[in-house]
């Protein structure tokens, strides 16, 4: 460890460049080194040191407390504040910002008066082993438990939701430990103090901005999870599941060899349960979908991609056929979506046409 748990080695480069930074942030997080996280939406907040609480050691808390003078903080996701019993530090917050402060905490072994450098680095590491309970802690004590919004980002644009999302994406448990930057005159420190800051400290500055467009791409980006075969009374497909970074579950059935293939039958179609399982009058949605199933089994070989009802259609299609290897679709011949109908059907054509919402609910 450097003599300084915040400032990095001189010769490590620092970008500039909004992505190569926030790619670099991304690393530095996962080393477990700190970086500095601008709130550029709402500047009179300033910004904040961040490092995944994982990695956090006495050094660190107290590099914070001297070298940034901040308020230090344990942002934690709302279901780990369930699962830890935290409570809220007022019964009516007030405060301007919303800030979600939680009653404060030590852990219940391990330390001495919980307020040393290295005690509050216990505790937070108890806060967040998955093992701990609510037994494991007690109320009140030295660390200050930030409670993020279940949507991250996307939901709350600020500190707490900003740290946790960024430390979530580098692949580290989703726990940050944040500090407030100061000046040395204990003021706020702006953005270009932020960003002067950084450069003394030779670490990589990530806005809230470059957090929220970094959940967007990874929240569109799927994952596949199970392939099986499926047998239906249309025939057997190959059953392919997919997750998407925003926790939807999507389903592609399979019919034949794609991978590879030129001008493929493909048929999207967004669940509806009234009309997939209970076949409601007024729904066609049941119809075109067994109408897709028998024209694949006819055809011999095509994909129909079943989509959690809210889905972004477009990138998540996208996404599952380049994953099966299809080089080029074509439009499934099924009946038009009725009025309540919302499925998405290909334009016809050759080559990967964009998606049309062909009606809404
Ligand atoms: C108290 C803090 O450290 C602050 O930066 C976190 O709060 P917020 O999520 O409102 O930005």
């Amino acid at each position: 460890m450097s003599a300084h748990a915040i400032t990095r080695e001189a010769s490590l480069e620092r970008d500039t460049s909004a992505e190569t930074a926030v790619r670099h942030a991304l690393r530095d997080i996962a080393l477990g080194r700190m970086v500095v996280l601008v709130d550029d939406l709402s500047p009179e907040h300033g910004s904040c040191l961040v490092m995944a609480t994982e990695f956090v050691t006495g050094k660190h808390v107290n590099a914070m407390t001297r070298e940034a003078g901040g308020m230090i903080c344990l942002a934690l996701t709302s279901e780990r504040c369930e699962q830890l019993e935290l409570k809220p530090m007022v019964g009516r917050n007030e405060n301007a910002r919303g800030t979600a402060f939680m009653a404060t905490i030590d852990a219940r072994e391990g330390v001495t008066t919980g307020a040393s450098a290295a005690d509050q680095a216990h505790t937070m590491l108890v806060a967040i082993d998955p093992s701990s309970t609510r037994s494991d802690i007690v109320m009140a004590g030295c660390v200050h438990p930030l409670r993020g919004r279940p949507g991250g980002v996307l939901e709350r644009c600020a500190h707490t939701e900003a740290s946790i999302d960024l430390v979530r994406l580098a692949g580290c448990r989703p726990a940050a430990t944040i500090c407030g930057v100061q000046n040395d005159d204990g003021a706020v420190a702006g953005m270009l103090e932020s960003r002067a800051y950084a450069r003394r400290h030779g670490l990589q500055v990530v806005t809230i901005t470059d957090v929220i467009a970094l959940r967007r791409l990874h929240d569109r980006r799927i994952q596949r999870v199970v392939s099986t075969a499926m047998p239906t009374r249309f025939g057997t497909f190959s059953a392919v599941g997919y997750r998407s970074g925003d926790g939807g579950e999507h389903l592609a059935l399979v019919k034949g060899q794609v991978d590879g293939k030129e001008s493929v039958l493909v048929h999207v179609h967004r669940a509806c349960t009234t009309g997939d399982v209970f076949h409601a009058r007024g729904c066609t949605c049941g119809e075109r979908l067994e109408a897709a199933m028998r024209s694949l089994e006819a055809e011999g070989a095509g994909v129909l991609i079943y989509l959690s009802s809210d889905a972004p259609a477009e990138a998540l299609v996208e996404q599952v056929i380049s994953e099966l290897g299809v080089a080029s679709t074509r439009v499934t011949p099924t009946a038009a979506p009725s009025a309540g109908g919302s499925c998405e059907h290909l334009v016809a054509g050759g080559e990967r046409e964009r998606w049309l919402d062909a009606g809404s609910r």
